[in-house]
């Protein structure tokens, strides 16, 4: 055989060798592992839907009628909304109870709605033990990359150590002010519509976008062209990424919608270089005192010296603000945008709280920050939305030991969903009453509202995970609720149906148009 010949061979067998061992990784990282896993959680006894190669119980999950999506418009408005937006998720439980197993793509999740068990699995479990499931660290990487919500282990530790301080009482005092006039424009601009014959306004899409300016102004700043063209990416990264039919879970579904995956990531890429500019730029012109936005207290607790173990880099310093971004914006919109549908439908309470805010911070035009506190009814109002139509409708976890709970072992490596909705309308936990919004529930039990269970009820999330940017959170919320009732009162349009559904976050399908009409 002549060398060319034996190179030919050679070259052959190597690509043979290269395929095999392709298909033999993802046989395993695909097939074995998975089934190994189930298995294993299955050994348990629990049940569950059963599951195709390669979608899992996608194909039954899509196909799944949203039974209240109503084009009827008022009259069907119902609280009762599990079975519209997890209708698979309330038909499994009927069949194999509160803790089942099923399948998104090739990965088994353990799916929870049974407090006394999530107690148990999340007893001896600390924050940095816990991990976040690794199919949707791949799936959201260009959104939150190495930020809070998806780092484990002792990187948690670090970055949750840095974050925690900046969201402290005096920061977000003088983060308030920032909140003012973003609202303030948007009010405006509700009047000249309502003035030039327009009452009915879609308060979701507009409370999003302020939500979006007020989180912007809050995590990074807007006062350079840098700042606003970030938050014009990031918002168009949103779009992108949830605008795909993603397959999250099974194998190559990424190259489904290739062109959304890479345009995603070319927009990653622009905004990761244009918050580093705005940090370099921070950091050429330091004098001592920083930003009081996010970014600059973060900048301050970490000095950009790289001290192990206490700072965060500049790397991460920039997917934690898109963490900010992606994690604070939508979800507190959301809050406002759900209150207003339920104080439209409610002008008693509607009332309760214009009352409150004259008696508590009073009716002039400016906010004294440090009065928030005494809005109590408002916050039995946000606790009570935030029951019945959860901006962040479950809690994920994987685990990274062996749980024991009672006589059965949860799996290191197992995906946990946890279904906060369903939780949030089971009337085992909340009563006959669980599906009407009576937000006096929270007055003698502010933080978990008469709930049966301590874990029944978690809009935040729970254990040393729990959300990190609740309190900020509830400023902004207050903040933009009291701007809003003090000039205008809100009544339900016939045009608004009602079909909340789950995109990320809990949201109204069409939006949510309202008749707003000035005090
Ligand atoms: C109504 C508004 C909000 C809701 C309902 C909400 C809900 C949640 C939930 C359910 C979690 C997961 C907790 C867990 O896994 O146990 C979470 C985590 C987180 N949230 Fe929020 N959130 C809100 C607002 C915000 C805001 C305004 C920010 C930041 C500016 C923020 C930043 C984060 C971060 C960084 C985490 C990850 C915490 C960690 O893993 O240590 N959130 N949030």
């Amino acid at each position: 055989m002549g060398i060319l010949e034996q190179s030919q061979t050679f070259l052959s067998l190597a690509m043979v060798a290269c395929l095999v061992y392709l298909f033999l990784r993802l046989l395993l990282t695909w097939w074995i592992l998975p089934t190994r896993a189930y298995l294993r959680i299955k050994r348990n006894g629990f049940g569950g839907p059963t599951p195709s190669f390669p979608l899992g119980n996608i194909t039954e999950m899509k196909n799944s009628k949203n039974v209240n999506d109503s084009s009827l418009g008022l009259p069907a408005i119902s609280h009762d909304i599990h079975s519209t937006v997890f209708p698979y998720f309330a038909k499994w439980q009927k069949t194999h109870g509160k803790v089942f197993i099923y399948w998104l793509g090739t990965e088994p999740f353990l799916c929870i709605a049974d407090p006394e068990f999530l107690k148990k699995m999340s007893s001896g479990v600390v924050g940095k033990s816990w991990g976040k499931p690794t199919v949707f660290k791949r799936d959201r990487n260009p959104m939150f990359g190495s930020g809070l919500v998806m780092v484990e282990g002792d990187d948690w530790v670090r970055h949750r150590h840095v974050i925690t301080p900046a969201f402290s009482p005096p920061n977000l005092k003088a983060m308030a002010s920032l909140m003012v006039e973003p609202a303030t424009m948007m009010l405006n601009k509700w009047e000249t519509l309502i003035n030039s014959g327009q009452p009915e306004i879609d308060v979701e899409r507009e409370i999003t976008t302020t939500a979006g300016e007020i989180i912007a102004r809050t995590s990074f700043g807007l006062s350079n062209q840098n700042g606003r063209q970030v938050y014009e990416k990031l918002r168009a990264l949103q779009i992108t990424l949830f605008n795909s039919n993603r397959y999250v879970g099974v194998p190559f579904s990424k190259w489904f919608c290739l062109k959304k995956y890479l345009e995603a990531r070319k927009l990653g890429k622009e905004i990761d270089q244009l918050l580093l500019s705005i940090i370099e730029d921070r950091k050429k012109a330091w004098d001592g005192s920083p930003h009081k936005d996010l970014l600059g207290l973060l900048m301050e607790g970490s000095h950009l010296d790289g001290r192990a173990g206490k700072s965060l880099t500049k790397r991460e310093l920039v997917d934690e603000c898109k963490t900010f971004f992606f994690g604070g914006h939508e979800t507190t919109a959301l809050a406002l945008t759900w209150t207003l549908l339920l104080l439209a439908l409610h002008p008693q309470w509607q009332h309760q709280l214009r009352e409150e805010i004259t008696e508590v911070i009073g009716d002039g035009d400016d906010i004294d920050f440090s009065r928030l506190s005494g809005l109590k009814k408002m916050e039995w109002v946000m606790q009570e939305v935030l029951r019945l139509y959860a901006p962040a409708p479950n809690a994920q976890r994987q685990a990274r030991e062996d749980i024991k709970v009672d006589d059965l072992i949860i799996p290191n490596g197992t995906n946990i969903w946890i279904d906060v909705v369903a939780m949030n309308h089971d009337p085992a936990l909340w009563g006959a009453d669980v599906n009407e919004f009576r937000p006096e529930r929270f007055k003698d039990d502010k933080l978990y509202g008469g709930c049966k269970h301590k874990m029944g009820f978690l809009p935040f999330g729970f254990g040393g995970r729990m959300c990190v940017g609740r309190n900020l959170t509830m400023m902004e919320y207050k903040v933009v609720l009291s701007l809003m009732l003090r000039r205008f009162s809100f009544s339900t349009s016939p045009n608004y149906r009602h079909s909340p559904c789950i995109m990320l976050s809990l949201r109204p399908r069409y939006g949510l148009p309202l008749i707003v009409e000035p005090l």
